[in-house]
């Protein structure tokens, strides 16, 4: 197999707690991560002995800064692998929204690489892998429901909750997701999620009880910054969604009782804001 061609899903949180600032400079954190519908398709191809990223859009960096490049390079370096690749990124995630786009485009090029270099590494090896590169990519090797402790590369499967529709609402700027936690001060904290709480509700399924436990402990560092996403919260909640902001920001997501419900609202969001979309939970 020369080529290999892959969807690579976005994340939303839906709770995000810090517990502590580590002595290297990173948090450690308990979050419920969840994968949604919404991806990028990253393409692999092997190639001459060099690498190549190409991608649809021209808001990130197509050289060694490009976590895809890092990837990459970790699985080269690793394996002693043998020539170089050519990597095509299309992008339908936002950029620096809070959504992993760029640690699921790694994850993507992790799991091509094996197939193509029939490696036969297990999801688990390549999660162990991914976070020596980035706090989310073993998040996104694996997918699904989880809770994710340590800098976020602990994680622990839960069950798949049933699909629940959302609607994403991106105002059209970046959040540099550095710059949220160097201001995160964890004594200050006013309200953190009861995640025990809401991983009993996910094992149950029980979707009231997750809509009551959702929070973020990051939004009372960018929404202050940022008060737009305090009226899309306004919005979505008028609207009749859950709403909350995924990671560092700056989108938010409103869970939806219905498909329809999910619809409606996206097309009522849609004149107002930059990027509004209509998920799933995967
Ligand atoms: C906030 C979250 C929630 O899922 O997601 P995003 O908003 O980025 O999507 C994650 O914790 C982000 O994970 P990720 O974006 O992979 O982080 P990294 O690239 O490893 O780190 C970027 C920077 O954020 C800080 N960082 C990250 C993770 C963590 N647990 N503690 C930190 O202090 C570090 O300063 C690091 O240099
Ligand atoms: N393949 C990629 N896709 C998106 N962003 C990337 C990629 N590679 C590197 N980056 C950089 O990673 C940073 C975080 O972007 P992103 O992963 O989209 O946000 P977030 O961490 O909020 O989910 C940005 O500065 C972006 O330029």
């Amino acid at each position: 197999m020369n080529e290999i061609e892959l969807d690579a899903h976005a994340k939303i949180n839906l709770s995000l707690d810090v517990i502590r600032k580590r002595p290297d400079g990173y948090h450690d954190v308990k979050m419920i991560m969840q994968s949604i519908s919404l991806a990028d398709r990253v393409t692999v191809k092997r190639g001459a002995d060099r690498i190549e990223i190409r991608a649809n859009v021209n808001t990130i960096p197509l050289d060694e800064r490009n976590i895809a490049f890092q990837a990459w390079k970790l699985m080269k370096e690793k394996f002693h692998l043998p020539g170089g690749v050519s990597i095509h990124l299309h992008k339908e995630i936002p950029v620096e929204a809070g959504l992993a786009g760029g640690s699921t485009n790694a994850a993507a090029v992790l799991r091509a690489v094996n197939q193509i270099f029939d490696l036969g590494l297990t999801d688990l090896d390549l999660a162990k892998l991914g976070g020596g590169i980035g706090a989310d990519v073993a998040f996104c090797v694996l997918g699904g429901t989880a809770l994710a402790e340590g800098i976020g590369e602990i994680l622990t499967p839960l069950l798949p909750l049933p699909r629940i529709w959302l609607v994403l609402v991106n105002p059209g700027f970046g959040v540099s997701t550095a710059e949220i936690y160097r201001r995160v001060q964890v004594e200050k904290i006013m309200r953190h999620p009861d995640t025990d709480a809401l991983v009993h509700a996910v094992k149950k399924g029980k979707i009231a009880g997750i809509l009551t436990q959702m929070a973020n402990v990051l939004e009372e560092v960018t929404i202050p910054m940022h008060p737009d996403i305090a009226e899309i919260k306004k919005v979505l909640c008028q609207a009749g969604l859950s709403p909350l902001m995924s990671g560092s920001g700056p989108t938010v997501f409103g869970l939806a009782p219905t498909q329809e419900h999910a619809v409606q609202a996206a097309q009522i969001l849609k004149p107002r804001w930059k990027t509004v979309l209509v998920a799933h939970t995967i």
